[in-house]
């Protein structure tokens, strides 16, 4: 099992959890119970990902074989752009929960702060996986005037329902998240964002921990191929896994590149949310806090990469300009 963090409403979070995203929904199920018995406690998953059956399956499948209790994990999802007006906001939470055959989550994030126009579960799901351009030939990418606080509202109410045990946000930006603080009543514990080096972030950072919210990386290794990029300084940059200095610090401690990229967020109080395939690298990334620690140069030094660059902007769905980062 990896480190717990304690959250803002004493809630206690792994400081690894597992990816969902991009999981093939044929080997899911296995895939998540495989994970429990490594030692997995944290699953972060989203209705978007369209495997959530298959990660319930997993999840109780364990329970039932007596492995985990359901206290022990940490079972996370997220509210779709879709289902943002707050009609929709339990009916869209009452799915991810009757598909993983839950009774509540502990962590239920807003994944971006956009309102898509309604969808029908049936039309959106079976979603396989999201992609901007499958979502905009079906026009289910459009936009929809639900400000944020409402959507929010909805959510603390699932919270005081019981529903959910805690509250997250997920590519919000500063300014957002300061007028959230402004207005909420019920304080999100964390902020998922993207972050690896070169993408550090660390006004964000260091605003939520002014503000005991805990940051949570997405897409730790960086981008696995410039190609799918259309950022221009991009075409200088190196997969991080093949960046000298990167490598440089791997060789140094007798450890993978992906380790570095790792501890270099755990070290700093970041959650991570690996996603993999392979058993072996499964293991490597949860236990990662116990096979290395970093100098503080080596922090630094690793954090001096950055070049602001992010993949995974909504400017780009489909031309739609959504300016969430601009
Ligand atoms: N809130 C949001 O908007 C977003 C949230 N997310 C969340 O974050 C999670 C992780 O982000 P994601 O972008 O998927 O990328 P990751 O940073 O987890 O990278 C996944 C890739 O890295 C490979 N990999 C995993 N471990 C290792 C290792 N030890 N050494 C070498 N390669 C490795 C995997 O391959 P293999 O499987 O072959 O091992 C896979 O191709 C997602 O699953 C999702 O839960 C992601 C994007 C956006
Ligand atoms: O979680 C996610 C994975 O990436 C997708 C494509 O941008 C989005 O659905 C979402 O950010």
């Amino acid at each position: 099992m990896s480190k717990l963090i304690t959250l803002n409403n004493g809630l206690k979070m792994p400081i690894v959890g597992l990816g969902c995203w991009k999981i093939p929904n044929d080997t899911c199920a296995a895939q998540v119970y495989e994970a429990i018995k490594l030692g997995y406690r944290a699953f972060d998953g989203a209705q978007d990902y369209g495997n959530e059956k298959e990660v319930g399956e997993g999840i109780n499948q364990a329970i039932s074989e007596g492995i985990v209790k359901r206290e022990e994990l940490f079972v996370i999802s997220k509210l779709w752009n879709s289902y943002h007006d707050p009609k929709h906001v339990k009916m869209a939470l009452q799915r991810t929960l009757s598909d993983m055959k839950l009774d509540y989550l502990d962590l239920y994030y807003i994944h971006f702060p956009i309102a898509f126009k309604f969808v029908p579960f049936e039309e959106k799901y079976p979603a396989g996986f999201y992609t901007g351009k499958e979502d905009a030939e079906k026009g289910i990418i459009s936009e929809e005037v639900v400000p944020l606080i409402d959507t929010y509202r909805a959510m603390e109410q699932l919270a005081t329902d019981g529903l959910i045990k805690s509250i997250g946000i997920s590519n919000f930006n500063g300014a957002l998240i300061q007028d959230l603080l402004r207005s909420c009543k019920i304080k999100p514990t964390c902020l998922q964002i993207e972050h690896h080096p070169y993408l550090t972030q660390p006004h964000l950072i260091e605003y939520c921990k002014l503000n005991d919210i805990q940051v949570v990386a997405y897409s730790s290794f960086g981008p696995q191929s410039f190609l799918e990029l259309n950022v221009q300084k991009a075409l200088d940059a190196k997969v991080l896994f093949e960046h000298e200095v990167i490598k440089s610090i791997a060789t140094n401690h007798s450890v993978e590149p992906s380790q570095v990229l790792l501890r270099w967020a755990t070290q700093r109080g970041i959650a991570i949310i690996p996603k993999s395939s392979k058993k072996e690298r499964l293991l490597e990334n949860l236990l990662i806090d116990e096979k290395l620690t970093l100098s503080e140069q080596e922090l630094s030094t690793i954090s001096d990469l950055n070049i602001g660059l992010r993949f995974n902007d909504p400017w780009d769905w489909n031309n739609m300009k959504f300016p969430i980062f601009a």
